[in-house]
């Protein structure tokens, strides 16, 4: 792992003028480790993105102060809030953290629930409770600061989970997941008001999500972890625009196959092909026969059609079964084995007859595919 089991101060204790999060952590769940760095300047956005167990809540957990590492470090602002020596709780972290379901307490009005961070941290009870009421404003809640958290619809609450994060005024904003319960409008209000609050403030944010969309809007750098392991990390259009790890590409809405080139012959315009499984698409001049590549290229670009009757290898393109359907983009979505997707129009269904195990041939253009070394 990439400086695990550095003492904090030799990664650089004088880290510049804006900190914010770095850690260099491996951690434990039952037989499960996650080992990441991460590293968000102040005011700055991380996405975490990943498949279902890779990590990520784990990540945060450990950020937190939930969950203790084996090894490693966790820095905030320049302070060992985590290592060998140090276990900061997580109360004195100045981390706040707002989940899928929003923690408010169900006995105490919103505006209890928002005042309960500066209340905890000595702030009078009348300007604690003022405070709520901007935040609540903020949040688009004002004059709901009296109503309990089961009087709120979960977008609501998921609002006043918000201003409660806020206003603590925490160093460092855990966000995980904190759209996915709710409906696509509530979800698009809350994201860009998440936004609004995060840059307007300048808390440094890591944001767990399973949604492109918020590591496209809202993130200034994206983290792919999977099984525990960070497999890219970047900008956000620059990770999505040229992807080598299937979770990303799948993340990007494209195909990608890992392969070797085979020179000995060329498939659709391309002098040579990459051989992937039962894949087969084109490939450019420059790359020797038998080098490890991957090829990239878009669902709307594999060509679909039923073979004349279980003839031999198709002399363009390969043979393929279909294994899914489901509703896409372009209308339908058919998963075919080699793990390829292919967008169709719905007629196209009906015209081919595609169903689960039908037998087709695929094909890609050179003109649509990207190819580079591995
Ligand atoms: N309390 C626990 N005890 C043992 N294993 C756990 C525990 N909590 C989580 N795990 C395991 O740790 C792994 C990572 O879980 P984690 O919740 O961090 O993943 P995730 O990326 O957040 O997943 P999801 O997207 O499904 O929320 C999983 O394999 C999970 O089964």
């Amino acid at each position: 792992m990439t400086g695990l089991g550095l003492e904090p101060g030799a990664a650089g204790a004088v880290a510049g003028p804006a900190p914010g999060l770095e850690a260099d952590v491996r951690a434990v769940r039952g037989v499960f480790a996650v080992e990441a760095r991460l590293a968000v300047p102040r005011g700055r956005v991380l996405a975490v993105v990943g498949p279902n167990g890779a990590g990520k809540s784990t990540l945060l957990d450990v950020v937190a102060g939930r969950l203790r590492p084996v090894a490693g470090w966790v820095r905030i602002d320049g302070r060992v809030v985590e290592d060998h020596a140090v276990h900061v709780r997580p109360e004195r972290r100045r981390v706040a953290l707002l989940g899928q379901e929003p923690l408010a307490f169900p006995h105490l009005s919103a505006r209890e629930n928002v005042a309960f961070g500066p209340r905890a941290a000595g702030v009078p009870a009348a300007r604690a409770r003022a405070q709520a009421d901007e935040w609540l404003d903020a949040v688009g809640l004002a004059g709901l600061g009296d109503r309990r958290p089961g009087a709120l619809s979960g977008g609501q609450r998921q609002r006043v989970a918000l201003a409660r994060a806020l206003a603590a005024e925490p160093d460092v904003l855990l966000l995980d997941e904190p759209f996915a319960q709710l409906d696509v409008r509530t979800a698009a209000g809350l994201r860009e008001l998440v936004r609004d609050q995060v840059r307007g403030t300048g808390t440094t944010t890591v944001l767990v999500t399973h949604d492109v969309l918020d590591a496209l809007t809202l993130a200034d750098e994206v983290l792919v972890l999977v099984e525990g392991r960070g497999v890219e990390r970047g900008r956000p259009l620059d990770v999505l625009a040229d992807p080598s790890h299937v979770f990303t590409a799948a993340l990007a809405g494209v195909n990608l196959v890992v392969g070797r080139v085979d020179a000995s012959r060329g498939a659709a315009g391309g002098v040579a092909t990459v051989v992937a499984g039962v894949v087969r698409v084109p490939c450019p001049a420059g790359f020797p026969d038998g080098a490890q590549v991957q090829a990239t290229f878009a669902p709307t670009a594999v060509e679909i059609a039923t073979p004349p009757g279980g003839g031999p290898t198709p002399a363009r393109g390969w043979a393929a079964t279909v294994v899914d359907l489901e509703p896409g983009p372009a209308g339908v979505r058919v998963r075919t084995d080699g793990d390829v997707l292919v967008d169709v129009p719905p007629v196209a269904v009906g015209r081919l007859d595609l169903r689960v195990g039908a037998a087709v041939e695929l094909a890609v253009d050179a003109a649509h595919v990207r190819v580079r070394a591995r």
